[in-house]
């Protein structure tokens, strides 16, 4: 794989024009980008046809949480419009995710499933289940269902890849957001690592919005991201 190949850039924008200034600016670096429930919904669908119109993949970033009818239906939609890559909780449960398995399968699309996010710690946890199980324990065990259900693979933070790929070999992926460099904010994000660490600890892709997309120069921003993932691969 291209080492270009392992950033998606997240475009989290209320409009559309402002999504496409940024595509536009890092079309020549960037290969994948992310559109998430902000731009997917402010541009009515219409970042995931301008991205591909420039032959650029789309993580489709909308994570869908239902019941197994609906959550069938949203990932068919997600495999008609011919994105690379899309997500569902993996909280719907075991049932849900066979069935979104079974569509995808012998499909050139990847459907994973988000395990815990990775704005969240310990202790969140440990207030809405009453669980003493860490966030890495409870990643685990998502992740052994969604690899037992079919899926291609899940969203984790770039600390817990390197034991799932350890466990789950080299076909099921890990997609990671959490992903800081060390000149970059953490804003709400808990469970991090620089893109270089990201990347030794076997993240499949990392996905990194705001460090480039808030930057003065989101071009320069890239590169250096890019930089970093290019120097843990040699
Ligand atoms: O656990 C998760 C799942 C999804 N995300 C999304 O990734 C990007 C990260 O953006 P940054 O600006 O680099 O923080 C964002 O679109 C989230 O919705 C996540 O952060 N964590």
């Amino acid at each position: 794989m291209n080492y270009k190949e392992k950033l998606i850039v997240a475009l989290d924008y209320d409009n559309l024009e402002s999504a496409k200034k940024t595509i536009d600016e890092l079309k020549d670096e960037v290969e994948i980008f992310k559109v998430g429930l902000e731009l997917f919904l402010n541009s009515y669908g219409k970042a995931v046809d301008y991205i591909h119109s420039l032959e650029k993949k789309v993580f489709l970033d909308l994570k869908f949480h239902d019941i197994p009818n609906t959550t069938f239906a949203a990932s068919k939609f997600a495999i008609e419009k011919d994105v690379f890559m899309f997500n569902i909780h993996a909280s719907v449960g075991s049932e849900t995710m066979k069935k979104v398995a079974e569509l995808t399968k012998n499909k050139s699309q990847l459907a994973i499933a988000v395990t815990v996010l990775t704005s969240l710690t310990d202790s969140n946890l440990n207030e809405m289940f009453s669980t003493t199980k860490t966030t890495k324990e409870i990643v685990s065990q998502l992740a052994d269902l969604a690899y037992k259900s079919g899926l291609n693979g899940i969203v984790c933070s770039p600390l817990e890849a390197k034991s799932v790929k350890e466990k789950y070999g080299k076909n099921f992926k890990t997609i990671c957001p959490g992903v800081r460099p060390k000149w970059a904010a953490k804003n709400d994000q808990k469970r991090v690592m620089t893109p270089y660490e990201a990347i030794k600890n076997n993240c499949d892709y990392i996905v990194v919005g705001r460090p480039i997309t808030k930057s003065d120069n989101p071009k320069e921003a890239a590169k250096l991201v890019l930089d970093e993932i290019k120097q843990a691969i040699i």
